[in-house]
């Protein structure tokens, strides 16, 4: 009995021992192959020829990476914002341009005095009609007179008229009225080192600061260089906006203290204009003065002081238009204390008496040698006695 129990333990382990070495090879069997391990095959580099041989296979294309520069970084500088120097538009043909402005005048001058003279016949009422046309435009009696004579005489003379006709006799006559020889050039070209030296002068409030500015913009335009000197002490403003119409074109302005010495100003503008080499020194005066002494007095002493550095080139007056026959008796009062060489008309888009500028000529002896026509900053044109004329009597055509 013993041996048959050995037996059988024997047999048991042989039997546990035999299935331990077979389960194992046949679980091996049934897994999936391992992951093979990538073979990196080695890189044969291609060294392009440098130069292609013909026949020879074409070189491998080398697709180059992007290169992605990454930007400097630029370190930003604060903003100083400079002020917009303006360039004006030349003066030439500006008269033209503005002719619209006259259309007040226009309507009294031009269609007024044409539809009168292209009646059929002009009898005594008609030419008297035209003569207070011609009056009621500030024209002046004496040369009323003078421009109707003379149309009586070329109408009797010529006997029938078309309106063309009529039109070209009345042009001539009032250009004729205008002194067309007259010299209109501003004497504004600076001398050897030295800039030409233009006074403006007239009473408060004619428009003298801003046409002062208006002028500089004229020269600047016609490519000039110009400095400001504000000799009206009187009014601090003035200052001020004299400086800004400079500021605006580029222009540097010569001020002083508020209610000092005017000549003292013109004087240290004009040496200002001699150092810095400008064309054109311009100084605006004051014209708040009570009488004629005090004006004489004073703008006898700017232009002494300022005749220091040499002549004083050009004195113009400024009037305004639309205070018509009293503003020429104020003017007068400026002829006789300085040699005023030209006269501004200023705010003759303001008025329909744009024959003034008939008067102030005759009356005072004294070109008008620009013209205000608005309240722009380009709105001053040099005076041409003939598209003037023209602009009164054709209107906007
Ligand atoms: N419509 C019109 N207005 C003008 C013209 N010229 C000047 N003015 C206006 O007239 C006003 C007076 O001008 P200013 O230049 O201040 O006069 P001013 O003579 O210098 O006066 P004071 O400095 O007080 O002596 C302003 O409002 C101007 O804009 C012009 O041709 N036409």
């Amino acid at each position: 009995m013993e041996y048959v129990v050995a037996a059988v333990i024997l047999l048991v382990v042989l039997i546990v021992g035999a299935v331990g070495l077979v389960v194992p090879r046949m679980r091996r069997r049934d897994l999936p192959p391992p992951p093979s391990v990538p073979t990196v095959p080695p890189v044969e580099e291609e060294i392009p020829p440098l130069i292609e041989q013909p026949g020879a296979p074409p070189a491998p294309v080398v697709v180059e990476e992007p290169v992605v520069e990454t930007p400097p970084v630029v370190e930003e500088e604060p903003v100083v914002e400079k002020p917009v120097v303006e360039k004006p538009e030349p003066s030439a043909g500006r008269l033209v341009r503005l002719r619209a402005r006259l259309a007040r005048s226009q309507s009294v001058l031009g269609r007024g005095l044409l539809s009168v003279l292209s009646r059929d016949h002009l009898e005594e009422e008609d030419w008297e009609e035209i003569e207070e046309s011609l009056i009621s435009a500030d024209v002046g009696i004496e040369a009323t007179q003078v421009i109707v004579e003379r149309l009586r005489e070329r109408v009797r003379i010529l006997g029938t008229r078309t309106v063309a006709e009529v039109r070209e006799q009345l042009i001539e006559e009032l250009v004729e009225a205008l002194e067309p020889g007259l010299d209109r050039s501003l004497k504004t070209a600076s001398h050897e080192g030295r800039p030409a030296v233009v006074l403006v002068v007239g009473v408060n409030g004619a428009g003298k600061t801003t046409t002062c500015g208006k002028i500089g913009r004229v020269l600047i335009g016609d490519g000039g260089t110009v400095l400001f000197g504000a000799a009206d002490t009187f009014r601090a403003a003035a200052a001020d906006q004299i400086q800004t119409w400079g500021e605006r074109v580029g222009a540097e302005t010569v001020r002083g203290p508020e209610g000092g010495d005017p000549a003292s100003v013109a004087f240290d503008a004009v040496k200002r204009g001699i150092d810095t080499g400008v064309d054109t020194v311009l100084i605006d005066t004051a014209g708040r003065l009570q009488n004629k002494v005090g004006l004489m007095d004073e703008l006898g002493k700017v232009k002494r002081v300022v005749e220091k550095h040499g002549p004083v080139d050009e004195t113009l007056l400024v009037l305004d238009a639309t205070t018509g026959q009293n503003g020429l008796e104020q003017a007068r009062v400026f002829t006789e204390v300085v040699d005023v060489t030209g006269v501004v008309l200023t705010k003759l888009d303001g008025t329909a008496k744009g024959g003034i500028v008939i008067a102030v000529q005759r009356k005072l002896g004294i070109p008008v040698k620009l013209v205000g026509l608005g309240e722009g900053p380009d709105d001053l044109a040099p005076f041409e006695p003939k598209a003037f004329v023209e602009a009164l009597v054709d209107g906007d055509a």
